[in-house]
C-alpha cells in the first residue's frame, strides 16, 4: 500500500535529513529516488486503487548486499552474518516498533535494519513471521506464525472473529494505546508527508491530542455484507479442509485479501445491535432448503445474492430504525419475499427495505435500479438538532455518536462570526449534513456533489429542515474546469471532505486561487490529506503556484475504534 510506503519512507528515511535542517525538504531527490511530486501522484492512484505502490523509495538498511544466511537455530529462525534481504517464505523473529497507517505493524530486521510489515502485530509485540511478499526491495510484507512476548497493552479481543475478519484489526490492542497510535500515525504524516516542522519549545503546536470515541463497540450505523460461494473459516487451510468449504455458500465479510472467500459472519461488535437481529434472521432464511436464492458466484458470475447492507437511523422521537438493502444481480422480487415477510414480522424497527440490482462483475453494491420492498426508499438519523433522509445509496457518517463531536470540531473551527453574514462551500457534501448544520448561522451554503442520490437527500434535508439558504449542486470535482466558481459567490469558509484519495490537483488550483479566508479539510485518510495540506500551505511546484494558507491546526478524531481508520479536521487559514 503506498500509505504504508510513505510511513516507511517517513518514519525511517526522511527524520535524520529533516531534523539535521528543518527548513530542508523530507525528501531528496535523487537519480534512483523519484521526486516528492511524482510520489503523490502515486498516492492517489494506489491510495483509490488499494493498490501496493511500486516506486523505488530507499529505506533505512538498504543496500545491495547479497543475502548470506548461515544457519537455522532451534526455532527455524535463521541467523545472517551480513545485511540481506530477506527471502519468500523465510521465518523471521521480528519486533513491532509502531502502527502504520491501515493497522499494519512496522517492525525491522535486527542485523539489517531491513523495514518488514506485519498486519495485526501490535507495538512492542515479539513474534515469528514468515515473509510473504518482498516489495521490490524496498520492504518486506510478513505472516504472523505467533506472538513470543505480547505488547503490554494486549487485551482479549471480545469478538470471536476479531482475529480472521478485515474489520477490527486492532480489537486486541487495549483502547488507549489505539487512539495513542493513530494520533502518532497523524502527527508522522503532518511532518513528513505535509512538510510541517516539528515546532520547538514554546511555539503553538498545531498537533492537537486525538479525540477518542466514548463508545467503542456497537458505533456502525452502516454494515455491509456478501455473499459468496466460497465459505471459510479459520483454520479450514491449515486443517486440510479447504476442499470441505469450496463450494459452501456463505453471508458474512471477505477474508482479508481474498476476493471470492467469505468468512461467516452471525454477529457483529461494530454494528447496531439490532441491525445483528436482521443479519441473524437473512442467516436462518437464505440457505433454508425451501428457499430458492443462490449466492452470487464471482468466478461463473452467476447467483442472485450479491450483498446484504444494513443501515441504522433513528426517527425523530429518536426510536432506533433500521434499512435492509439486498443487491442482487438482477430483478426477482418473488424469491426474497419469504425473507422480507420474516423480517417484517420480527423486527418493526425495520421501517425500510429496499433491493438494489447491480448487473456489474465488479464487487460493487450500488445498484443501477432500486426497487422498494418495504416502507420507504430512506431512513432517518438526527445530528446536531436537524433530521436528515439518507437513502441506501447516499453516504452518511458511519458513527453518528461521534459524528455530533466531529461536527462541533468543524463549527468551532468555521468559528462563525455569528451576524449570518458568510457565504460556506461545502465540497463532497454528501447528503449536505455538514452545510446544513452551519446553514442557520450563515448567509448561504453552496454544496457540490458527485453522487445524484445524495444531491437529491440534501435538497430534500434542507426543505425538512426549514432551511431555505442552501443550494446543492450535482458535479465532479475532479473534472472541474475554468469556470468552476461563477455558480457561487467568493465563499468566506470552504469546508472540503473528500473521500480516501483527497483532493484532485485542479481542486487544489482552484482553492489556491480562490484565496477564502478559510479551509476546514475534513479527512478520512492522513496521508492524501497531509499531501493536500502541503500543496495548499506550500504550493503547488508542478503548476508553479505559491501556497497561500497557513495550517492552524489539526485535530485527529477516532470515528472508528479497532479499525485502523483514522478521521482529522484541519484548519487552514489565509496567509
Ligand atoms: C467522506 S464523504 C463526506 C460527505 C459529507 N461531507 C458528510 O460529512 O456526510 C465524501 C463525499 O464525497 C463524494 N465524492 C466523492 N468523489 C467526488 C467527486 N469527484 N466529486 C464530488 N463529490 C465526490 C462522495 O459521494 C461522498 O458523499
Amino acid at each position: 500500500m503506498a500509505c504504508n510506503v510513505l510511513h516507511v519512507l517517513g518514519r525511517y528515511c526522511a527524520p535524520t535529513a529533516f531534523h539535521s535542517n528543518p527548513k530542508r525538504l523530507p525528501f531528496t531527490t535523487t537519480t534512483h529516488t523519484p521526486s516528492v511530486h511524482h510520489f503523490r501522484r502515486q498516492l492517489s492512484v494506489a491510495t483509490e486503487a488499494e493498490e501496493d505502490s511500486e516506486v523505488h523509495i530507499p529505506i533505512a538498511g538498504e543496500d545491495k548486499h547479497i543475502p548470506t544466511t548461515t544457519g537455522k537455530n532451534n526455532l527455524g529462525v535463521e541467523s545472517h552474518k551480513k545485511s540481506f534481504y530477506p527471502r519468500k517464505n523465510q521465518v523471521v523473529e521480528l519486533v513491532c516498533e509502531s502502527l502504520a497507517y491501515k493497522g499494519k505493524g512496522i517492525c525491522k530486521i535486527a542485523e539489517s535494519g531491513f523495514v518488514v510489515m506485519c498486519d495485526r502485530a501490535l507495538p512492542g509485540e515479539r513474534f515469528l513471521g514468515r515473509i510473504t511478499r518482498m516489495k521490490k526491495g524496498r520492504f518486506a510484507e510478513v505472516k504472523k506464525l505467533n506472538t513470543i512476548s505480547p505488547h503490554n497493552d494486549s487485551v482479549v479481543a471480545p469478538c470471536e472473529h476479531a482475529a480472521d475478519c478485515g474489520g477490527c484489526k486492532t480489537q486486541n490492542l487495549a483502547y488507549h494505546a489505539q487512539v495513542w497510535a493513530k494520533e502518532q500515525q497523524v502527527r508522522d504524516l503532518i511532518i513528513h508527508i505535509g512538510r510541517f516542522p516539528i515546532l520547538g519549545p514554546g511555539s503553538v503546536d498545531y498537533m492537537k491530542p486525538i479525540l477518542p470515541c466514548d463508545v467503542q463497540f456497537y458505533y456502525r450505523n452502516k454494515m455491509e455484507f456478501s455473499f459468496g460461494t466460497k465459505s471459510w473459516r479459520p483454520g479450514d487451510v491449515v486443517q486440510g479442509h479447504d476442499s470441505l468449504y469450496a463450494n459452501k455458500s456463505a453471508l458474512g465479510l471477505h477474508v482479508p485479501g481474498c476476493f471470492d472467500k467469505i468468512l461467516p459472519i452471525n454477529n457483529c461488535l461494530l454494528q447496531h445491535k439490532i441491525a445483528n437481529q436482521v443479519l441473524a434472521i437473512v442467516q436462518d432464511c437464505w440457505q433454508h432448503p425451501a428457499s430458492n436464492v443462490s449466492a452470487y458466484d464471482v468466478h461463473t458470475h452467476s447467483g442472485f445474492l450479491k450483498h446484504l447492507t444494513l443501515r441504522a437511523g433513528r426517527d425523530q422521537k429518536g426510536l432506533p430504525t433500521l434499512m435492509v438493502n439486498f443487491v442482487t444481480s438482477s430483478y426477482k422480487p418473488e424469491l426474497l419475499q419469504p425473507i422480507v415477510w420474516k423480517i417484517i414480522d420480527n423486527i418493526p424497527e425495520v421501517v425500510s427495505i429496499v433491493n438494489n440490482i447491480n448487473t456489474s462483475v465488479g464487487n460493487t453494491s450500488i445498484g443501477e435500479e432500486e426497487y422498494i420492498l418495504h416502507g420507504n426508499s430512506t431512513i432517518t438519523e438526527c445530528l446536531r438538532g436537524l433530521v436528515f433522509e439518507i437513502s441506501a445509496n447516499s453516504f452518511f457518517q458511519t458513527n453518528t455518536y461521534q459524528a455530533e463531536k466531529l461536527y462541533q470540531l468543524i463549527e468551532e473551527a468555521a468559528n462563525l462570526r455569528g451576524d449570518g453574514s458568510e457565504i460556506v462551500l461545502d465540497l463532497f457534501c454528501g447528503t449536505g449534513t455538514i452545510g446544513l448544520t452551519l446553514a442557520k448561522k450563515v448567509k448561504n451554503v453552496y454544496g457540490y456533489e458527485v453522487v445524484p442520490q445524495a444531491v437529491a437527500d440534501a435538497r430534500r434535508n434542507a426543505e425538512r429542515n426549514d432551511i431555505q439558504n442552501a443550494k446543492f449542486i450535482e458535479g465532479d470535482l475532479n473534472k472541474i474546469g475554468d469556470d468552476f466558481g461563477n455558480e457561487f459567490p467568493c465563499p468566506d469558509i470552504v469546508i472540503t471532505d473528500p473521500n480516501r484519495p483527497g483532493m484532485h490537483t485542479k481542486l487544489i488550483r482552484f482553492l489556491l486561487k480562490l484565496r477564502a479566508s478559510r479551509i476546514i479539510y475534513v479527512s478520512c485518510n492522513p496521508a492524501t490529506c497531509a499531501r493536500d495540506l502541503d500543496y495548499l500551505c506550500h504550493g503547488l511546484p508542478e503548476s508553479n503556484m505559491p501556497g497561500a494558507y497557513q495550517l492552524k491546526g489539526v485535530q485527529p478524531v477516532d470515528m472508528f475504534p479497532h479499525t485502523p481508520h483514522i478521521e482529522c479536521v484541519c484548519l487552514l487559514e489565509l496567509c
